[in-house]
């Protein structure tokens, strides 16, 4: 590779591109052409990576990543239809991706990504997606399904943040005040969420909203999530006994993470050629 900030690399069999930008540091993992870190450089405050990767995560390709922003699609969640049985939250986290663009400049670089899925599989779904990530003092993550078909397609995805936390009690997740969530823990109840969220137990919430923004408060320090073409927000947290059964999720690992992810999980359909864009923008 020839760039002046995007080194491809590898470790114990993770391959990955690590970007070193005077601005920020970045890694993205070819598995899963996922985002494992990213850390502005700002000058001012200690350097800190905005997002939360399980340290008990394998990253050679056996599971997915357990971290960082997995991309689901194009379903959300268990298999649904005719894919019962086929892997939960679909199938790009789970192959390597290619790298078919890198813009670099003073202040950003985009990088433009596409799952290695095969033919079979793109022909049997009648689905194309590709992310593109434009990392400056922001990360921007955008997800662009287009219905190659001649057939109108169910889409369901969401960008799965794991966000970093300094500690689970003292944070907040602002701007869900009265919005109408399903309860995914209580058989998908209907629930209206009374005041900010704040995480005390396990948690895994769909949020029926579109609206463009949350912030994530996190100790004193804020980050607004913005995001676009999405039905819902979803917020999840394992807590203490869920994070202990998960082999590849460090036991303690609960006290330091809130996913927060922009999602479509209401039964958006792509009409043949129509393109959809899903994204997630981070401000810190
Ligand atoms: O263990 P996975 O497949 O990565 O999923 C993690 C969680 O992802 C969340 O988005 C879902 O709402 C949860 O139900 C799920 O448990």
């Amino acid at each position: 590779m020839n760039n002046q900030f995007v080194s491809k690399e590898t470790l114990n069999s993770c391959v990955y591109y690590k970007i070193e930008h005077p601005k920020f540091a970045a890694t993205i993992s070819e598995f899963g052409g996922q985002l494992l870190s990213f850390t502005p450089k700002d000058n001012q405050n200690e350097p800190q990576n905005l997002l939360w990767l399980s340290e008990s995560s394998p990253l050679d390709g056996s599971k997915p990543i357990r971290g960082g922003v997995p991309l689901c699609w194009p379903w959300f969640g268990p298999a649904q239809g005719d894919f019962v049985g086929e892997p939960q939250h679909g199938y790009i986290r789970s192959v390597p991706w290619s790298l078919i663009n890198i813009v670099e400049s003073d202040t950003s670089v985009e990088m433009i990504m596409q799952p290695n899925l095969t033919k079979e599989l793109s022909q049997s779904l009648g689905l194309d997606v590709q992310v593109r990530y434009v990392f400056a003092d922001t990360i921007s993550i955008e997800l662009t399904t287009t219905n190659t078909s001649t057939e109108a397609k169910p889409l369901s995805q969401a960008i799965h943040t794991y966000f970093a936390l300094d500690n689970v009690n003292d944070h907040k997740v602002l701007g869900l005040n009265q919005i109408r969530y399903l309860d995914k823990l209580d058989n998908a109840a209907e629930v209206i969420q009374d005041g900010d969220v704040v995480i005390t137990e396990h948690t895994d919430r769909v949020y029926l909203t579109a609206q463009d923004k949350v912030s994530l408060l996190n100790g004193n320090k804020n980050m607004d999530i913005l995001g676009q073409g999405h039905d819902s927000i979803v917020v999840w947290n394992p807590w203490q006994e869920n994070a202990k059964n998960m082999v590849d999720f460090d036991d303690q690992g609960y006290t330091n993470m809130i996913c927060i992810e922009m999602a479509n999980t209401q039964g958006l359909v792509l009409q043949p050629q129509q393109v959809h864009k899903l994204v997630q923008l981070i401000k810190p």
